[in-house]
């Protein structure tokens, strides 16, 4: 079974309360969306593995650690994904972007696809799925979906806002991907917006409300 880890270090505790505020504006709210997620990058990356490589200080030769080789791929789910890979690249710069398009339809709640571009080498990478919120998990749910029929396998779920409803879903569909979250949320409302929760991520990070 998947785990769900919820990052509470305190700079991200702290920066995730000003990106709630309401009064917090668009240029803000995406600087505050880029710091939350270059931390989360840190702690996304934790168990990463390492090797010992040889370095030469002005002192002497020794074995220093360097990552093994390994290769990565970071996945935003359009649009409001977009805020949070600027954060993940600053921290993982030699990572590939893949980009998958969708949107709830605001009636049926579904997600709909309309674009998918993936590394052509993605079978052989570890992958970051980014998408700042999971609430009824259908838009999370549909583009891991749809990267694993491309033959993604090892993937990570990434959203800064998550609630009960929306983890369960994940785990139903796709009980091997582990979440990082750095708040479960208490509930859905009527329209599926997560409570308390931050609004409607995309339209407060391109300003189209
Ligand atoms: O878990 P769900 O119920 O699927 O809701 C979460 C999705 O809703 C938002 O996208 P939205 O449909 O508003 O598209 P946008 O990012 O283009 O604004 C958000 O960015 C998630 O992708
Ligand atoms: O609360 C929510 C739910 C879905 N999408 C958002 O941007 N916010
Ligand atoms: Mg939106």
């Amino acid at each position: 079974m998947n785990k769900v880890f919820e990052l509470n270090h305190p700079l991200i505790q702290h920066k995730l309360t000003l990106i709630r505020d309401k009064n917090t504006g668009a240029k803000e709210f995406r600087e505050l969306i880029k710091e939350v997620s270059m931390l989360m990058a840190y702690e996304v990356t934790r168990e990463l593995p390492l090797e010992d490589v040889e370095v030469e200080t002005p002192i002497c030769v020794m074995k220093g650690k360097a990552i093994a080789g390994r290769k990565l791929a970071i996945v935003p789910i359009l649009r409001a994904g977009l805020g949070m890979v600027d954060g993940f690249l600053s921290l993982l710069p030699a990572a590939k972007v893949g980009h998958v398009g969708l949107y709830r339809d605001p009636e049926t709640l579904n997600p709909v696809e309309y674009y998918c571009k993936l590394p052509s080498d993605v079978p052989e990478r570890d992958l970051l799925v980014l998408d700042p919120m999971l609430a009824t998990g259908g838009s999370a749910r549909a583009a891991i979906r749809f990267i694993k029929n491309r033959g993604a396998r090892n993937i990570k779920l990434i959203s800064i806002i998550s609630c009960p409803e929306g983890i369960a879903a994940v785990h139903s569909e796709h009980p091997d991907v582990d979440i990082f979250v750095a708040a479960i949320d208490e509930k859905l409302n009527d329209h599926a917006y997560i409570v308390p929760g931050l609004g409607d991520a995309g339209d407060r990070l391109f300003g189209t409300k």
